[in-house]
Parts: C-alpha cells; sequence; structure tokens
C-alpha cells in the first residue's frame, strides 16, 4: 500500500481516484470551542456504497462529520453533487440531502418510536417508510413505544430509519456499533449494507471487521488531516499501515476493532 500525503489524498488520477463522488471535501479545516479540531481533511465519498472513515481516538474523525453538516464552524470547499455547500446552514445542508447519524443516535425519548420518525420527515420529499419497515420489522411492532425505553441497539436502529426516511444523497453515520453486542453489531453491518444500496454513506468505525465487510474505500486521518485514501482492501490488508495510524492489526478476526 502507497501512503499518501494530504496534498495527494483526493487525487483523481491513479489508485486513489474515487469514481464519481458524491461529496467531495478539499482543506476541510474547523473549530470547536475556540480550538481547532480539524486541521486539514480531504476526502471523497463514492457515489455508490460505504466509504470509511478511520483513524484513532480524538483524531477529529466526529469533527469532521460535524464540519461537513455545519454544526461547528468550519472552512475549506465541501461539494455534494457539485454544488459548493460549505457555506450553508445545517438545516440547508440536511434539506439538500446530507442525512446524518449521529454517534450519540439522539432520538427524542419521550416520544414514540412513529413520532420520532414523523418528526424526521422532511417536507415536500418522499418517505421511505416501506424500506424503513422491511428494514426495521421491529420498529414498526415498537412503534407505539416511547424511544427513552428502547434499547441502545433499537434506538440505533431508530437513528438509522430516521435518516433513512428521506430520499437523501449522502449519508454521514458515526460510529453506529459503538457499545452494541456482536449480534447487535451483525445486525447493524447487515443494515447498513443494505442501506448502501440505496444510498451512498460515509461511515466512521472503530470495528475493522466491520470496516472490511462493509468498505469499498477508507480516509484515515491523524491529527485532523487526511493522510491516507485508497481501497479498503489494501489498507486493512497492510499491518503495518494499520498499526501505524490506527495502532492495531487490521486482520480479519471480529475482535480486530481499534
Ligand atoms: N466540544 C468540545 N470541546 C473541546 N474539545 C472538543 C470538543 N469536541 C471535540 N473536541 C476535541 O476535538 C478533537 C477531535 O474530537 P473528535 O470527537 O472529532 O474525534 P474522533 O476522531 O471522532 O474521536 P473518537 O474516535 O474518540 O470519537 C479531540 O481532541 C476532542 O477532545
Amino acid at each position: 500500500m502507497t501512503e499518501q500525503t494530504p496534498a495527494q489524498v483526493g487525487a483523481t488520477s491513479g489508485s486513489s481516484a474515487t469514481p464519481t463522488p458524491v461529496l467531495v471535501v478539499r482543506d476541510l479545516r474547523a473549530h470547536v470551542a475556540g480550538q481547532q479540531v480539524v486541521e486539514h481533511v480531504d476526502l471523497e465519498v463514492a457515489a455508490t456504497g460505504v466509504t470509511a472513515l478511520l483513524g484513532r481516538n480524538g483524531v477529529g474523525k466526529t469533527s469532521t462529520i460535524k464540519a461537513v453538516m455545519g454544526l461547528i464552524g468550519r472552512s475549506g470547499t465541501i461539494e455534494l453533487e457539485g454544488r459548493d455547500i460549505s457555506a450553508l446552514p445545517t438545516h440547508r445542508v440536511a434539506q439538500l440531502g446530507v442525512g446524518y447519524v449521529p454517534e450519540d443516535r439522539e432520538v427524542f425519548s419521550g416520544l414514540t418510536v412513529t413520532e420520532n420518525l414523523r418528526l424526521a420527515e422532511r417536507k415536500g420529499g418522499e418517505h421511505r417508510y416501506d424500506l424503513v419497515y422491511e428494514l426495521f420489522p421491529e420498529l414498526k411492532e415498537r412503534g407505539q413505544q416511547a424511544a427513552g425505553t428502547l434499547s441502545g441497539g433499537q434506538q440505533q436502529m431508530v437513528s438509522l430509519a430516521r435518516a433513512l426516511l428521506n430520499d437523501n444523497r449522502v449519508l454521514l453515520v458515526d460510529e453506529p456499533t459503538k457499545g452494541l453486542a456482536p449480534r447487535l453489531v451483525q445486525e447493524v453491518g447487515r443494515v447498513l449494507t443494505r442501506a448502501a444500496e440505496v444510498v451512498p454513506v460515509l461511515l466512521v468505525e472503530q470495528n475493522l471487521q466491520v470496516v472490511r465487510d462493509l468498505a469499498s474505500r477508507v480516509v484515515v486521518l491523524t491529527d485532523g488531516r487526511s493522510v491516507h485514501c485508497g481501497q479498503a482492501t489494501d489498507f486493512l490488508d497492510d499491518p503495518a499501515a494499520t498499526q501505524r495510524l490506527l495502532g492495531v492489526h487490521g486482520g480479519t478476526d471480529p475482535a480486530g476493532a481499534v
């Protein structure tokens, strides 16, 4: 595997080229509480399938996603299907079709499952309840249950379902398997595989087995900077690279979490 410098990341030639990206980010910088937490991120999200955003704890993965959504102050270029969205407020970014599944799930705990879904409906668009209930039959059964009384895994399903309900152009999904039991990790993986058939996904994920199963491409951050992008298998099959950039072996065993 050839590691790339930040300037090379996102280049459109050679093995690093992402075929027809849906989202292109260039020289993204972002700050939180007066501190620069994203220093220079270039990334491309492929128009199909799953692109994984990887890195050790605290390198700026969540901040990168929040910056794309406009949830924290940012500069740089962010293009959604060629349209510059880098100066738009969060609600406009969402309206244009960037779905966000936050790390802490953020369900409305006092509302029912059905109410959580209804609130997520974007005005004027199609609402894909058929897809949502096909993927998450349990959410139909538990429609009248308060979301706050669901298990962590079920709340994750509500969070994913809300993003899938709308006709989004891309989904940004932040650590969906975090804290889940192995069976639920598999279930989330199954759902994301199916979701990625409908909408491209940028996935922050610490479990490298999930990355291996789902992602076709990876972008790796260190210290708020993108330092590598390329084919997922090339990266995961290079133990020296995964050790150096993630601090773990990129092996195939399910315990291969970062
Ligand atoms: N609200 C905040 N106030 C101060 N510092 C913050 C805040 N949010 C994030 N940071 C800092 O920004 C840096 C990047 O955090 P971020 O959550 O983006 O990293 P991450 O790669 O997603 O980490 P993890 O894998 O642990 O979730 C970290 O040093 C973090 O401490």
